[in-house]
């Protein structure tokens, strides 16, 4: 791959950086050349490497039920688990005028958050909660979901996860006082290793006013349920 000239010092129009509107520290640990190959070429080769790991394995992939395996794993890296990878996918957040003049707390609880560990790659599963506290701008509310699954579906770490979603959001909503909450259970945890089914990682970020009032804390764990 060597003469392939890296996406990110393409000519305009071409991929933006990944994660390049984020700080160094919070951004997600890519190569340059992440987007060299097309979704199409990263399904195939990720095919051929899974097979491998398969035959290793000693499993028969003449077999009709793992025959289709590799590509599966491949097609679910590449357009299920890993898509938040590319800022293709990074979620068009529009504002609209907050013509109701809404000023307290709005939350969005709940939302399912689907990820994976990136130190054994299995997946993390559980709850984001996000609040912000509307300016002059609102939002809609399924964006604030979106933008949790755009970073959810990447090889993660909890605290990572947290931070990127909560900056993500201090940029687009155009304020610091934004709030994030993570409960999460680790398969790593859970499955292998520990083997811990109980234990779960709470993980939160707090900004603006979020920071500095230990009152507007409280009611937005109230307003989550906790
Ligand atoms: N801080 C943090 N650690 C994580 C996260 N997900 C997994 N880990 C931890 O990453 C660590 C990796 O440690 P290692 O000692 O290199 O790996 P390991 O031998 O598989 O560790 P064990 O899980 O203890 O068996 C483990 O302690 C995991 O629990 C996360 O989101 N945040
Ligand atoms: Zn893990």
């Amino acid at each position: 791959m060597d003469n392939l000239v890296p996406a990110a010092s393409a000519a305009e129009g071409a991929t933006p950086a990944t994660d390049g509107h984020l700080a160094p520290s919070l951004r997600t640990p890519l190569r340059p050349d992440a987007f060299v190959l097309s979704d199409e070429e990263k399904i195939d080769t990720i095919a051929g490497h899974f097979r491998e790991i398969m035959d290793v394995l000693g499993l028969d992939l003449t077999d009709d039920s793992l025959s289709g395996t590799p590509k599966r794993v491949a097609k679910m890296y590449v357009q299920e688990w890993f898509r938040g990878l590319n800022p293709e996918h990074r979620p068009d957040v529009k504002l609209f005028e907050n013509r109701y003049q809404y000023e307290n707390m709005l939350v969005e609880r709940d939302i399912t958050l689907f990820s994976c560990c990136e130190h054994h790659f299995v997946p993390i599963i559980g709850k984001a909660h996000v609040a912000y506290l509307p300016g002059e701008h609102v939002v809609g509310l399924s964006k604030l979901n979106r933008v949790v699954q755009y970073y959810a579906r990447r090889p993660q770490v909890q605290e990572r996860l947290t931070r990127q979603i909560a900056e993500e959001l201090k940029q687009t909503l155009h304020t610091d006082n934004v709030a994030v909450l993570i409960e999460a259970d680790h398969l790593c945890v859970m499955s292998r290793g520990v083997n811990d089914t109980s234990s779960g990682t709470l993980t939160a970020e707090y900004g603006g006013v979020f920071k500095d009032d230990s009152g507007l804390r409280q009611e937005f764990l109230r307003l989550i349920g906790k």
